[in-house]
């Protein structure tokens, strides 16, 4: 599974971050597509990068797969798995933008700026299953998409497109972002306030240490309990001055949501693992990411590259 976050330091600047979750990698790097990149979109959503953009993907047919990436406006997107719910155009439509699912992070952070920008775009869209090849079929996603005031979610389904404010800045799988922001009301009980002296009939009950009003909030890997924690952890964290104090944030509230080998097995008996966590900071345009085998902090920074650039660069 995977899950998003999206936060602000104490100046504005937005953070977004996801871990990958599957059963093994699919080659992925980081890759820049800078503003000189001839693109080849299918149905011409894309004509021309307006945006250098800088994220996790794979490259293929001379064409960025984005799985999640940012851009030199501070506009970011991720992808998360969504199938059962996620359901594309089997054709273009006439008149709308027509944006096939492989290139959709690429539209959004090769074309826009802002999230009000993005959403005002949406209302034209359809998202088709249009593969890059036949190596790789469309996958069913849907996507969280942030800049430094806000968050959307974006799920293509039987009944089109969706787009919902995410007030919670957080994004797992399925089901719908609705369905796991209405849960959320199971748990307004969990808080970090260490209580009072707790009186049962004659015993005066004081808690084992910090943490016992967080009981209730779920551990497991599951989607709906991710997205809990997850949110729990992003809302309560306290708000973070330097980049890297903020780096340290969003890796250390991943963490807590990361899966770990062997507790979790897919429908094929495989075991699923957070193959890599990759953090956007839009306030260094730096991408940053760590692996399952090598847990230490790498990064790249825009600013290394030739972002007006003609190819492609894959660090
Ligand atoms: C598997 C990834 C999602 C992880 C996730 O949410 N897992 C959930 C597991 S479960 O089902 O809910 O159990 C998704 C996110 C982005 C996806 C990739 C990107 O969309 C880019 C290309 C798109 C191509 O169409 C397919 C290959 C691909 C390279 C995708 C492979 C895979 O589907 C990725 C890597």
């Amino acid at each position: 599974m995977c899950t998003g976050i999206r936060f602000t330091d104490g100046s504005g600047n937005l953070y977004f971050a996801r871990n990958l979750d599957w059963t093994s990698d699919f080659g992925e790097r980081v890759v820049l597509t800078p503003t000189g990149y001839a693109t080849k979109s299918p149905f011409g959503a894309v004509p021309k990068i307006q945006h250098a953009v800088m994220g996790m993907g794979i490259v293929q047919e001379d064409t960025p797969l984005y799985f999640d990436c940012g851009n030199d406006a501070g506009l970011a997107v991720g992808g998360l798995n969504f199938p059962g719910y996620a359901q594309y155009a089997p054709e273009p439509v006439e008149g709308k933008t027509n944006v096939p699912a492989f290139e959709f992070p690429l539209w959004v952070a090769s074309q826009f700026a802002t999230v009000d920008e993005v959403e005002a775009a949406l209302e034209n869209v359809v998202i088709v299953d249009r593969p890059i090849n036949d190596k790789y079929p469309s996958s069913l996603l849907h996507w969280i998409i942030g800049d430094s005031k806000r968050a959307i979610v974006v799920e293509h389904t039987s009944e089109g497109m969706q787009v919902f404010r995410n007030d919670v800045d957080v994004l797992a799988n399925q089901p719908g972002f609705n369905w796991h922001h209405e849960n959320l009301r199971n748990y307004l009980n969990a808080s970090p306030d260490f209580p009072e002296e707790v009186v049962l009939n004659q015993a005066h009950l004081v808690p084992f240490g910090s943490g016992s009003l967080m009981r209730g909030i779920p551990g497991d890997y599951y989607s709906p309990s991710r997205f809990v924690r997850a949110a729990y952890v992003n809302a309560h964290y306290p708000q973070k001055t330097t980049e890297e104090e903020n780096v340290s944030r969003a890796f250390h509230t991943l963490q807590q949501v990361a899966m770990v080998e062997g507790s979790a097995a897919m429908g094929d008996g495989e075991f699923e693992k957070t193959t890599y966590t990759g953090l956007f900071s839009a306030r260094t345009m730096t991408y940053y990411w760590n692996t399952y085998e090598d847990p230490a902090i790498q990064s790249a920074a825009m600013s290394s590259y030739k972002t007006d650039g003609s190819e492609l660069v894959v660090v």
